[in-house]
């Protein structure tokens, strides 16, 4: 697939929409239901209109990889990527080129394979200190708060673990600031905004409130590293040079980047972490299957790193769960050049929109893609799969940075609630996608109860575990199951790499494409 000069071009196909607008009214009606109706009706590459934005929906895996790998260089973040700029500025997410690439070699390192086993014992201390509040709510029969319990584990767990920073005391006032962070991003074009850039606006507030705190939070991360040289993201952003001047990064440029890496960092994890969490709690089956591994494989000691690698079905129930639930769940990108999309013609400037959650429900990769099955992710079943039918992180040179942290921090967070807790939905909590914006998180607070395996048996660490199978009972409570489980094929194994894989075809509840909203969950 390389650049084409035809005169016959050949265009996708797509709906037609209506004049002006093209079809962004159901785009707004329901964007998901929408990317995914698109695939069912007119397959896996299609052109739709939003707007002034002529855009290409791919979902087929060879057309994935050329675009984000074979031709990456060919396309560019795009005007559908602009808004991120309002508040991160020039970082990793919204920059590209010699910029970027300078950016991505200056950090990398702390996010290396090998490197990022560093922060478990970070991991493990922020989630025994929820696991304790955890013990104290259960105790007052108080429900727990899980999509904010998550977000707060992941943002204590990240600032600690790249800036040694302790952001417990910020947590609430972030919470409130991710949410302004979204609304100004994603509500432009109301009336207000057409007002000359000098009259006030609830938009312009937010945005110089988001400015703020953030201001606060470098500067207080830079104090602490000058004073302690403690933290390993902020000690490379300090050491860092511009390639472009040789000089060392501006205030702004530490700023930006560490805006982008708490901002893409903590959210996306911590709504992984909840999809996960509740998919264990509504498959019974599953949850049998993690407590004998939790057994076998640590016994009642805490995970360490040599433990982490062999809890291969709990990689495989993550690696479900980021399938069915993919926390960024579309990304767009803008043609520089004319190219080819499989047979198609595409016009320089042309946007692509690549949909974790449209392709990880394509019914050619995935049989019955609505039943949740960890048995996708047998190795044999990976490797029949194309790569790309599955990328919950991206592939290619932009693949999301943190991605081997997310992955570690997923296994060894559900490890450790699945070895103390049971979890179940509070009656009349719903799950529902909505229209999401940046991530696939749950519409409304999901409310859980929370009820201890084992009171007072703690986990030991790991050095002190005993022999395996002498872990936590299996004698919890039954988990709410609202929907029947997905069969698995039987085939045993370790789970795939990061990023991206490959098929296998479980039976169960379902089948088809998914409808409206969160199809998994009434
Ligand atoms: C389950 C958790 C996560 C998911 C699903 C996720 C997903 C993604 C995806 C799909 C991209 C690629 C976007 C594109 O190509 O346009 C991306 C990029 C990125 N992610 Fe993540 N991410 C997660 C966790 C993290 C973590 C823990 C960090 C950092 C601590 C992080 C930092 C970044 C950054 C900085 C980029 C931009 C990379 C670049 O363009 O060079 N992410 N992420």
């Amino acid at each position: 697939m390389t650049s084409t000069t035809t005169t016959a071009r050949r265009t996708a196909p797509g709906p037609r929409g209506v004049p002006l607008l093209g079809s962004l009214g159901p785009w707004k009606r329901n964007t998901a239901e929408f990317l995914l109706g698109l695939q069912r009706d007119y397959g896996e590459i299609v052109r739709m209109q939003l707007g002034p934005f002529t855009v290409h929906q791919v979902s087929d895996p060879d057309v994935v990889r050329h675009v984000l790998v074979e031709n990456n260089g060919n396309y560019v973040r795009g005007p559908l990527y602009e808004q991120f700029g309002v508040v991160m500025g020039k970082g990793l997410l919204t920059t590209d080129g010699e910029f970027w690439r300078g950016h991505r070699r200056a950090v990398q390192p702390v996010f290396l394979k090998n490197a990022v086993n560093d922060i478990i014992p970070n991991i493990i201390r922020a989630t025994e200190e929820m696991l304790q509040d955890w013990e104290r709510k259960a105790a007052a029969g108080r429900p727990v708060d899980l999509m904010a319990d998550m977000l707060r584990l992941t943002l204590v767990t990240l600032s600690r673990s790249l800036f040694a920073y302790d952001i417990r005391p910020d947590t609430a006032l972030l919470k409130t600031i991710v949410d302004d962070v979204v609304e100004v991003m994603f509500r432009r074009g109301v009336p207000t905004e057409m007002l000359p850039s000098w009259v006030p606006t609830e938009r312009k507030r937010k945005i110089a409130r988001i400015h703020r705190v953030f201001d606060r939070v470098v500067t207080e991360v830079r104090r602490s590293y000058a004073r302690t040289g403690e933290g390993p993201l902020i000690a490379l952003m300090e050491q860092a040079t511009d390639p472009a001047t040789g000089r060392p990064w501006t205030h702004q440029q530490i700023k930006d980047e560490l805006l982008t890496v708490y901002l893409a960092g903590h959210e996306t994890t911590a709504v992984a972490l909840c999809w996960t969490l509740l998919s264990i709690a509504q498959h019974p089956h599953v949850q049998e299957e993690l407590d004998a591994e939790l057994a076998t494989v640590l016994g009642g000691a805490l995970p360490d790193a040599a433990s982490a690698e062999r809890l291969t079905y709990t990689k495989m129930v993550v690696d479900e769960s980021l399938r069915m639930h993919p926390p960024i769940w579309i990304f767009p990108r803008a043609a520089v050049g004319a190219d080819t999309l499989g047979p198609y013609d595409i016009e320089p400037g042309a946007s692509v929109l690549l949909s974790p959650l449209v392709s990880h429900h394509n019914p050619r990769h995935w049989d019955n893609p609505l039943a949740f099955d960890p048995y996708r992710f047998t190795p044999e079943a990976i490797r029949e799969r194309p790569r790309l039918a599955y990328f919950p992180f991206g592939s290619g040179p932009r693949q999301c940075v943190g991605n081997y942290m997310a992955l570690l921090e997923l296994k060894l967070i559900v490890a450790m609630i699945n070895q103390r807790f049971r979890i179940s939905r509070v009656p009349g909590t719903s799950l529902q996608y909505g229209s999401p914006v940046i991530s696939l998180r749950p519409l409304q607070d999901v409310m859980v109860s929370v009820v201890p395996r084992e009171r007072g048996a703690a986990p030991r660490a790991a050095s002190t575990a005993p022999a395996a199978g002498t872990g936590p009972a299996t004698d919890g409570t039954t988990p709410a199951a609202d929907g029947a489980a997905g069969t698995a094929d039987g085939s045993a194994g370790a789970a795939g790499t990061a990023g991206e894989q490959g098929a296998a075809a479980p039976a169960g509840e379902g089948g088809g494409t998914p409808p409206a909203g969160c199809p998994h969950h009434p």
